[in-house]
């Protein structure tokens, strides 16, 4: 059983915490050309320069919890405090850096099942200490931030223990893993049975069954897998009212389906012990592919005819001409100069790259699926890469994230946002946050690259994902990212008719709480306060995310 995981490197990604990515020279003159970046270093500040404060923990709930979870569960030095101070955004990692205020802690509280995480919430909910539970820790959004509110202290509560399969079921094809198992070990562990989840979101490394249920996540194979939701078939969550269990059947009309109201509930109405996933056979045989389409439009229409046609790829990614440009910079060397080349004669004036990916239980299955596919695609005259293309992007597709670090080093600011809307909209949503992340981050001699990409597509809409690079402004650096982030979000949810939603995998945590009324209405609104009063009536249960 793993103990600890480690949680006291947070200033990257990376998640040894080594710093083995660098940015290559040529990708690097390819910033400065763009974006006004010049060479310089910005190191992370040393550690002496983070304050953690003393432990604000009455010592009646400290002994409280303590009784439940044993002392040396309960963690109150500054590393392991710390170490769970905050998420993953570019924000966060800036705060573990040294610039602006980090909420931190009062205690890591590490309990080793069901039983314990029930019992410390009840401690919690009695003694008035707010309570963030804790996966992996990735949230790009404020979802773990350590918020008091109106509490005297606040915990976290790190699910680490919580790591076993606790049963399968082969022939309904169900598996119960408790809410702390991370992604691979929850795939090794279901390998050993001969299935999958095939749940593989970019946080993969990192990222916990539990946390993937209350954010609502989705992972590079939805077309092909689902979003973790649709994987959701029962949950066990321990609340201040008591334990609540959901799930006994695939399909039930007793109400409204309440798993879904624990699903996304981003650990504000209770903390989720244990998920009953659907399973599937581990795929004997992938196939990954990289085309090439002319122009975003273009793009944008083939992936809707594939996704129209019911012919989705289980991986279906497109990116937009600059995406598709940062791509081709950063792999760099003379295989990318020969693809340009070959492109220029195809004439092929905007590339968008296009990874469609294949997984199934044999190679006839695949080609005749992939058929299926290419004669929808073959009216966009896709330029074939071949499988060399999709097998690259699929070694580095957890690369992105271990590149942040060495980004941050150089000065970049360096951030993604995502959205999802219906297909007739897919256009005039990329044009509207392209023009407000450009509008709100050009400034002093800095230029944005601003590249964005479609992973998620469903017969209706798709997601687009954003990932921008700007030179940092030294003078202000986290105030640049929220303004411009701000200018975003205004562009997908601000008017009385939002473009789009303002997460489509995300989840809503402390960022996009302005937004949420917009979207889901003031009596929206009314509806989870009230479901939140009813479970969690002293409302220590992730102060200030979801519900406030
Ligand atoms: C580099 C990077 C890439 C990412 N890529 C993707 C992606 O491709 N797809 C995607 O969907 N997301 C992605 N994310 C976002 C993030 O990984 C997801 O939101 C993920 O689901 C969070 O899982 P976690 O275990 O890290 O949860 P945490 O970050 O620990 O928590 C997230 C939220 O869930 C709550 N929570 C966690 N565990 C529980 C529990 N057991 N019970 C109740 N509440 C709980 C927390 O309080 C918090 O509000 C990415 C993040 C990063 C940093």
């Amino acid at each position: 059983m793993t103990e600890t995981r480690d949680h006291t490197v947070r200033r990257s990604w990376t998640p040894d915490g080594g710093q083995d990515v660098i940015l290559p020279d040529h990708a690097a003159r390819w910033l400065y050309s763009k974006t006004g970046l010049t060479e310089m270093s910005t190191p992370a500040a040393p550690d002496s320069a983070l304050v953690a404060g003393e432990s604000a923990l009455p010592d009646a709930a400290r002994s409280a919890v303590a009784a439940v979870v044993g002392p040396e569960h309960v963690l109150l030095g500054r590393e392991d405090r710390l170490g769970r101070a905050g998420g993953l955004s570019y924000v966060d990692l800036l705060r573990h850096r040294g610039t602006g205020d980090l909420p931190v802690p009062d205690a890591v509280v590490l309990p080793a099942d069901p039983e314990q995480v029930a019992a410390v919430v009840a401690v919690c909910a009695e003694h008035g200490v707010g309570l963030v539970p804790f996966g992996g820790g990735t949230s790009v959004v404020g979802g773990v931030a350590a918020l008091r509110a109106e509490h005297a202290a606040v915990v976290v509560l790190d699910l680490c223990r919580l790591d076993r399969l606790v049963s399968v079921d082969p022939v309904s094809r169900l598996a119960v893993l408790q809410a702390g198992v991370v992604a691979p070990e929850a795939e090794r562990m279901l390998a050993e049975h001969g299935f999958t989840l095939g749940h593989v979101p970019q946080s993969f490394e990192r990222a916990t069954i539990g946390g993937f249920a209350a954010t609502r996540s989705s992972g590079q194979a939805s077309a092909g897998y689902g979003r973790f939701e649709d994987m959701v078939e029962g949950v066990r969550v321990a609340t201040p009212r008591g334990e609540w269990r959901l799930g006994v059947a695939p399909a039930s009309a007793a109400g409204p389906d309440l798993r879904q109201l624990v699903v996304g509930s981003e650990g504000a109405f209770g903390v989720i012990t244990e998920v009953t996933v659907r399973v599937r056979a581990r795929p004997a045989v992938h196939r990954y592919e990289g085309f090439v389409l002319d122009g975003w439009t273009r793009g944008a229409e083939a992936v809707r005819a594939l996704a129209q046609s019911r012919v989705l790829a289980d991986v279906t990614r497109l990116s937009d001409p600059q995406e598709t440009e940062v791509a081709f910079t950063m792999s760099g060397g003379w295989k990318t100069r020969l693809v340009r080349g070959y492109l220029r004669a195809r004439g092929v004036a905007e590339p968008c790259l296009l990874v469609l990916g294949w997984e199934g239980a044999s190679t006839a299955e695949i080609a005749a699926r992939r058929r299926a596919a290419l004669r929808v695609l073959r009216g966009s005259r896709p330029v074939s890469l071949g499988t060399a293309a999709g097998e690259a992007w699929r070694h580095g597709r957890f690369a992105g994230p271990r590149q942040r670090d060495a980004l941050l080093d150089r000065g970049v600011c360096v951030e993604t946002l995502e959205t999802a809307t219906y297909w007739s909209t897919v256009d005039d949503l990329r044009a509207a946050v392209r023009g407000a992340l450009a509008d709100a981050l050009t400034e002093d001699g800095r230029r944005p690259v601003i590249a964005c990409h479609i992973s998620h597509a469903y017969e209706t809409g798709a997601s687009l994902y954003f990932t921008t690079l700007v030179p940092r402004d030294p003078d202000d650096p986290i105030g640049q990212w929220k303004r411009a982030k701000a200018a975003a979000c205004q562009a997908i949810a601000g008017t009385e008719r939002p473009l789009g939603t303002i997460t489509h995998h995300h989840a809503v945590g402390v960022d996009h709480r302005p937004y949420l009324p917009g979207e889901i209405g003031e009596l929206g609104v009314d509806v989870l306060a009230a479901v939140k009063r009813e479970l969690d009536p002293s409302g220590v249960l992730n102060p200030g995310k979801l519900t406030g």
